[in-house]
């Protein structure tokens, strides 16, 4: 019991942490890019993303009509793939990061796996980049993909970028997300090695006995339930850095934590905190079986 109270002012204490990290970096850095601080704009968005969010939202839309759009990387296990951003965006964007990564500021890591990388929240680029693409395009291509996952009830999110880099993290251990879907991005910069391994959901028995490997495309986007198992390849030659938008549904997991698949007992955060709410969204249809 001690170590549960323990942990639990620990994460709390990492809230207040990133919000004073934040309020620091939004009153002293000097972004190199300021223009990706402005609101997201459909230019930075590739024309195969804009056209599979539009169409999803467009009446009589369906999970057949959606997947005409996007590259299906396994429908077993309902991995897929398209174009996110422009390769200008994404140029800005790694600029921007690199940037910061070299001021002597504060840096959030993204998880306890990551050493380097940094959290969009505390660079503040959550309201003007994060939400607009979780509000107005995940949401709507989520909801026809995995709507038994909560893909129409996405009301928060935790995004980072990873970096791997010789001399740094090369891989990344399997694990799952703290998250009911996940949109993973890569950004660039030219590299070999690093590909993402999936197996199964984590709840199945012997759950990584068929990985399957997923090369990263500079620009483009994998779409995966959080559940499923994951990591990363070694890092061959080069930089790796990616976008993860970890995507959440309180409805989905004020029933049942995603990561400890009880029902949670809430403490207080800064915040989106873990994505869970007191206040119940209106009913979601649920899964029974996973
Ligand atoms: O290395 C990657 O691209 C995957 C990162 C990841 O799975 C995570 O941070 O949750
Ligand atoms: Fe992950």
């Amino acid at each position: 019991m001690v170590e549960l109270e323990q942990e639990v002012e620990r994460r709390q204490r990492l809230g207040q942490e990133s919000a004073a990290r934040k309020a620091l970096i939004a009153s002293s850095y000097h972004p190199v890019r300021p223009d990706i601080y402005s609101l997201l704009q459909d230019e930075a968005l590739a024309p195969e993303f804009l056209a599979a969010a539009e169409y999803s939202t467009s009446p009589g839309a369906d999970l057949k009509g959606l997947l005409q759009r996007l590259e299906t990387v396994s429908e077993e296990k309902r991995i897929y793939r398209l174009p996110v951003f422009t390769a200008p965006f994404c140029q800005a964007l790694l600029q921007e990061l690199e940037h910061f990564e070299q001021s002597d500021l504060p840096k959030g890591r993204p998880n306890t796996m990551n050493n380097y990388g940094v959290l969009l929240y505390e660079l503040g680029l959550d309201e003007p980049l994060v939400t607009p693409l979780r509000e107005r395009f995940l949401q709507p291509l989520m909801a026809l993909l995995y709507p038994d996952c909560g893909g129409g009830w996405l009301d928060s999110h935790r995004a980072f970028v990873v970096k791997y880099a010789p001399g740094q993290d090369r891989e990344l251990g399997c694990h799952y997300d703290n998250a009911e879907l996940t949109l993973n991005v890569s950004l660039g910069k030219a590299f070999t090695g690093g590909a993402l391994y999936f197996g199964d959901l984590f709840q199945v028995p012997s759950a990584l006995a068929h990985p399957l490997e997923v090369e990263h495309v500079v620009g483009q986007g994998i779409l995966h339930r959080g559940g499923q198992l994951h990591g990363a390849r070694p890092l061959g030659t080069g930089e790796r850095w990616n976008l993860v938008v970890w995507l959440r549904a309180s409805a989905v997991r004020n029933r049942l934590c995603p990561m400890c698949c009880r029902k949670p007992q809430l403490v207080d955060d800064e915040g989106f905190g873990d994505g869970f709410t007191r206040e119940e969204p209106a009913t979601v249809d649920l899964c029974a079986l996973t």
